[in-house]
């Protein structure tokens, strides 16, 4: 096997059943990443993040080339090994990072150059650096370094951005070591204008990947711009390799997404908000520092069997918050991923079953009841 497999298992409708196969282990798709920024997700050990059901997770070259270096990781047994991870691990290149986190940076054709946000020190990220250092820190799917267009963008600065970005796939293709089980992604930008996608995936497919992001969305265009730039980008997208919507989101994005062929998906949402107290359970959302929770022995899902659901009530778990106590984030980041994957776990099913859409139907409806 070089580069990664993938297996198409079973469609219904758009929504695809299939299997990704790396050196490190195999990822049952649709799938969802926890986000392990730093070489942790936070608030979790690995062992944790294991016992929810993911099987993959995404680290970030931006932080780790800041702290510790991918030269430091390297030299440590690289990211599976220092962070305790012995399964598949996905790296995003850094571009997206550089322009949400860091400031005075200047983009030019090279590269990027920008200054820490830790220490303010300067660095500079090229397709080739960038593709090094998620090679150093081992990873078993390797992002392109692209431009995330911004939103809102003309379509002339969507194109140009975009083209930007095609230069740049075909810079890290060319820098990418070939190794069996490893392998790397282009990401298709275009913004929200269906000539510039269609352009993007036809350069990106030109060169040849072994899976295809979808970049340049879930930057405040809103879910029924999503999902549109979604209805005229996948058809034209190869049905034999993984597609992934980077950044995406909550249970409605992600049921929306799937219906539309998406595989795998990455998204700060369940343990960002699981640290600041909102939930998200099969009703909607719960923010566990509302009153209105603080007497209530209830588990925050009764159809829910995480280790929170199971040992604790919404009056423990407020209390937590209110106290400022780390288990509250703890146990909150747990209940939220865990249900993430049971939410995957369920779409898998469903495409398997050929009943996508009953099912699907069903949480969405589920979705809009509200907490009570
Ligand atoms: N919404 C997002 C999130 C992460 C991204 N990462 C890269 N490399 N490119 C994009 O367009 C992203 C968009």
């Amino acid at each position: 096997m070089t580069g990664i497999g993938f297996d198409l298992l079973a469609t219904d409708g758009r929504a695809r059943r299939g299997r990704v196969t790396t050196a490190h282990g195999t990822i049952e798709t649709p799938a969802f990443m926890p986000v392990g920024t730093a070489a942790t997700v936070k608030a979790m050990t690995t062992d944790a993040v294991a016992s929810t059901g993911a099987e993959i997770l995404l680290g970030n070259t931006y932080h780790l080339m800041l702290r510790p270096t991918a030269e430091r990781v390297a030299q440590l047994g690289g990211l599976h090994r220092f962070m305790n991870w012995d399964k598949p691990i996905l790296t995003d290149s850094g571009g997206f990072q550089v322009m949400s986190l860091s400031d005075l940076r200047t983009m030019s054709e090279e590269g990027v150059t920008f200054k820490s946000h830790l220490d303010g020190s300067r660095h500079h990220l090229t397709p080739e650096r960038s593709i090094q250092i998620q090679h150093m820190l081992d990873s078993n799917v390797t992002m392109c370094l692209d431009e995330c267009t911004p939103f809102p963008a003309t379509e002339a600065q969507a194109e140009s951005s975009m083209r930007l970005s095609m230069r740049w796939a075909r810079r890290s293709k060319d820098a990418f070591v070939e190794r069996p089980g490893y392998g790397l992604f282009g990401i298709v930008q275009g913004g929200i204008y269906p000539e510039q996608r269609a352009e993007s995936v036809a350069a990106l497919t030109d060169i040849g990947f072994d899976g295809y992001a979808i970049g340049g969305l879930a930057v405040g265009e809103g879910q029924e711009t999503m999902f549109r730039v979604l209805d005229f980008t996948e058809p034209l997208m190869v049905k034999d390799r993984p597609r992934y919507l980077m950044g995406v989101g909550r249970p409605s994005d992600l049921i929306g997404a799937v219906r539309r062929g998406v595989d795998m998906f990455d998204c700060v949402m369940p343990t960002r908000s699981g640290r600041t107290g909102q939930a998200f359970v099969r009703r909607g959302t719960i923010n566990i520092r509302n009153a209105r929770h603080a007497h209530d022995e209830r588990p925050l899902d009764a159809d829910c069997g995480c280790p929170t659901c199971r040992s604790y009530g919404r009056g423990y778990l407020h209390h937590l918050f209110k106290a400022d106590e780390m288990l509250g984030p703890m146990l909150l980041t747990w209940h939220n991923l865990h249900y993430y994957q049971d939410l995957m776990r369920t779409m898998r099913q469903a495409i398997a079953d050929g009943n996508f859409e009953e099912v699907a139907g069903t949480m969405e409806a589920r979705l809009t009841e509200g907490d009570v």
